[in-house]
């Protein structure tokens, strides 16, 4: 059996595909994996900021119509960066065990975000980590950041912004723990939905395939994927809405917290609810329909007329 894994060539994306690999040959030994390196649009257009391209997607596409062609067998993906709709006879077969799901502040100069004088410049191109500062820090100036994580943190090193924000997974991943200078809790900074999950495509029809890469579902993971994807869905959300929803179990409980706001962070909605963890997705849309006739219906209607 040999099994081809399609991915980007980011480190990030390749360090996740050769971990998915690694995982697959010690449940299954005999397995034979070659990695199809594929070039998404959110590779090429690295100098806008994401928002502005319609970020649904981006790093996806490609990858899926090799599928359909069947270049590939499998994705392996960042969850964080998979829309919530799959072309016909695609969808995800596996959600591994989820990395540390919290946003990290890198510095050269500061330990802390509060440690950052008034127009000190922070960078960052999401929507929700920018709008989720400006509530508590009004006095930074915030400047789109693109590029990988290694890119991103050069730019930072090379002195063109006094902080940045990353999701802590990817530099844990990559081996960038040492630059962290400090993480945020997630009731400091939502994080986005799915952050820190990898998911695995297939093929649906290809059952050979579905069956070996179950082995690296994780059960648990699975259930707060479908629960925050399920809030994502309901909303719409795109990249181009500052939006956040992170879901945890407890003692048995599923819970999950949503966020919704206008690009400054000034009307914003927030929210938790606790349901069973045997209905993931029903609990995701509850919480998208509360915040939604919260007034943030109106806030995204506002977004994406380009009001805001
Ligand atoms: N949008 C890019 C992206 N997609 C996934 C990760 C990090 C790894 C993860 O969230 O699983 C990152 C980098 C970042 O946001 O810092």
């Amino acid at each position: 059996m040999r099994i081809r894994i399609g991915t980007r060539k980011s480190k990030l994306a390749l360090w996740q595909a050769n971990f998915i690999a690694e995982q697959l040959k010690k449940h299954f030994p005999d397995i034979e994996i070659e990695l199809v390196k594929i070039v998404t649009k959110g590779d090429k257009i690295l100098d806008v900021p994401l928002a502005k391209v319609g970020g649904k997607g981006l790093f996806v596409k490609e990858i899926e119509e090799a599928m359909l062609r069947k270049e590939i067998d499998i994705a392996v993906h960042s969850l964080k960066d998979v829309p919530t709709y799959f072309p016909e006879g695609l969808g995800l077969v596996a959600i591994t065990e989820r990395e540390d799901p919290r946003d990290a502040f890198l510095s050269v100069r500061y330990s802390s975000i509060d440690d950052m004088p008034e127009g000190a410049v922070l960078g960052t191109s999401s929507l929700r980590r920018k709008a989720q500062i400006m509530m508590k820090r009004k006095n930074l100036v915030i400047e789109d950041l693109r590029g990988n994580v290694d890119t991103r943190i050069r730019k930072l090193e090379e002195g063109q912004y006094d902080g940045i924000i990353l999701a802590y997974a990817g530099l844990k991943r990559l081996g960038f723990q040492d630059r962290v200078k400090q993480i945020f809790e997630p009731d400091y900074m939502i994080p986005a939905v799915a952050q820190g999950f990898l998911g695995i495509e297939a093929r649906l029809d290809d059952e050979k395939t579905k069956e070996i890469v179950s082995v690296l579902n994780h059960k648990e993971s699975e259930i707060r994927a479908k629960a925050e994807r399920a809030f994502l869905k309901t909303l719409e959300g795109g990249c181009q809405v500052p939006l956040a929803g992170y879901s945890e179990i407890v003692d048995g409980k599923l819970r999950i917290t949503g966020f919704v706001s206008d690009l400054e962070g000034k009307r914003f909605f927030k929210d938790s609810m606790e349901g069973t963890p045997d209905k993931p997705e029903e609990l995701g849309e509850k919480l998208a329909q509360k915040l939604l006739d919260m007034g943030a219906r109106e806030v995204l209607e506002e977004i994406y007329k380009g009001e805001n």
